[in-house]
């Protein structure tokens, strides 16, 4: 901390005393210039050369004071103004008074009076970009902290991290299962390429901001042109030590030194984030897989149908059912135990998984029962697949020790056909008597009509 005394005090002072022993030194000067001794200390000129030293002092004090005074007046003015301001600004958010476009000081002196106003004029940048990069790490935070589901979280993410870093492209990859999978890209060509290249292979502690060049083919798709970044940055995402993904930043051209050195800030948050999105996905998959299977259970997977009941009487479009149950599959467990039987019931989900196209709803009813849902199929559309399910599974013998066993299973098909609602209880009742029919009609059968 710089300490001064009164520095004006200190300047009368130094003037008055240097003036005083001026005067007093002056009689032997006016010597030289042949003054006779007797006259040059004489009593009056002696008087007559310390008051006018003091009064040479005294008339430089207030020379200085007068020209130093009211620029340094003006220069504590103008800084005690910003100082008022800032601190309102800490109060009300309202930043816009300190703005250094708003608060700079213009003292044009090229010496240290302008030095100190220069001084103070880079501090106030300093203060100025120091608020706004927290303004944008807490606007950042706040947003990610706004939802838990990891899509949504992924592209707010990118998208603020883009107009903080002005890049025109960037994408955000993740690891999942040991697996670099795109979360988000925006303005890519080819993003793919990204998750698929050898950038993310780097070992624990070389995880750090650096500057890239993207693989062949990944382009910055611009409104008019596709470009290839002048520079590209990618940050890694760190939870507890571990990098959760990579953020990829590309731009036009090269982007400003803060960009890296703000990075590992936004990255501490975005790693929470996903982190806290990671857990919440895990749960959701938790509460609506059937954990043997990995298809959905009961609960979820009668929401899904209730879900798409409603949208099919909605658009009115039509929407099957069926339900499946593997043929003796008691025997199964009771001849080769219940691991062997656990086996049988992967392998035949796998395989009828295979057979549905995308949109279509597997859910494990209960033990080896299981229902599907066909949104936008007739019922002769679901007989054809239940058939090429049955077929299928009839044909995908299980190894089981040393058997390869071969499982069947019956099926019983409903449908709505888009005019007339039905709840999701009626078309299950109609499948599941269907699928008795079926049993009862000697098992590994379709049944999909003349039961009511
Ligand atoms: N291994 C295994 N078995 C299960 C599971 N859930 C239910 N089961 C068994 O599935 C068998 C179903 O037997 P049943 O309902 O008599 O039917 P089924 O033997 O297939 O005879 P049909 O359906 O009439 O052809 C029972 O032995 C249950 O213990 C499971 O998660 N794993």
């Amino acid at each position: 901390m710089l300490k001064t005394k009164n520095v004006f005090r200190a300047l009368a002072w130094g003037m008055v005393t240097m003036g005083v022993i001026m005067g007093a030194v002056f009689p032997l000067f006016v010597m030289l210039f042949g003054v006779a001794e007797a006259t040059a200390f004489s009593t009056l000129f002696m008087m007559a050369t310390l008051v006018a030293g003091f009064a040479v002092g005294i008339l430089n004090y207030f020379l200085a004071s007068k020209i130093v005074r009211p620029r340094l007046r003006r220069l504590s003015e103008g800084m005690k103004e910003v100082s008022e301001v800032m601190d309102q600004a800490a109060f009300t958010g309202d930043w816009s008074g300190c703005d250094p476009a708003v608060c700079l000081l213009t003292e044009q002196d090229e010496g240290e009076l302008g030095a100190v106003a220069g001084s103070y004029n880079a501090l106030l940048y300093a203060l100025h970009d120091a608020h706004q990069i927290e303004s944008q790490i807490r606007h950042f935070t706040q947003t990610l902290s706004s939802s838990l589901e990891l899509n949504e979280l992924g592209d707010q993410a990118l998208t603020l991290l883009q107009e903080i870093a002005t890049a025109q492209g960037g994408a955000i990859v993740m690891d999942r299962q040991g697996e670099w999978k795109l979360l988000v890209s925006h303005g890519l060509a080819q993003p793919d390429r990204v998750a698929d290249s050898e950038l993310f292979q780097v070992r624990q502690g070389e995880a750090i901001v650096r500057r890239i060049v993207l693989p062949p083919g990944v382009t910055v798709d611009a409104v008019l042109t596709h470009f290839v970044p002048a520079d590209v940055i990618l940050a890694p995402i760190m939870h507890h030590g571990l990098v959760l993904g990579w953020v990829v930043l590309a731009s036009s051209t090269t982007f400003p030194d803060r960009v890296p050195r703000l990075l590992p800030m936004l990255m501490q948050g975005l790693g929470l984030a996903l982190n806290n999105a990671l857990m919440h996905d895990d749960l959701q998959r938790v509460a609506a897989l059937d954990p043997l299977t990995n298809v959905y259970n009961r609960r979820f997977g009668m929401k899904r149908l209730d879900e798409e009941l409603s949208r099919a009487a909605r658009n009115k479009t039509p929407l099957a059912l069926m339900m499946l149950d593997l043929d003796h599959f008691k025997r199964i467990n009771d001849t080769f135990g219940h691991l062997s039987g656990d086996k049988v019931l992967v392998r035949m989900t796998n395989v009828t998984r295979e057979m549905l196209r995308e949109g279509d709803i597997l859910l494990r009813y209960g033990g080896e029962e299981f229902v599907v849902v066909l949104p936008g199929a007739s019922l002769q559309d679901a007989r054809e697949v239940a058939e090429r399910i049955r077929f299928a599974i009839s044909h995908s013998p299980v190894d089981v020790g040393d058997h390869a066993l071969t499982v069947t299973a019956s099926i019983g098909v409903s449908a709505i056909s888009g005019s007339r609602t039905v709840s999701s209880e009626e078309l299950i009742t109609m499948a599941d008597k269907r699928l008795y029919a079926a049993k009862a009609a000697g098992r590994n059968r379709v049944i999909y009509e003349g039961i009511a």
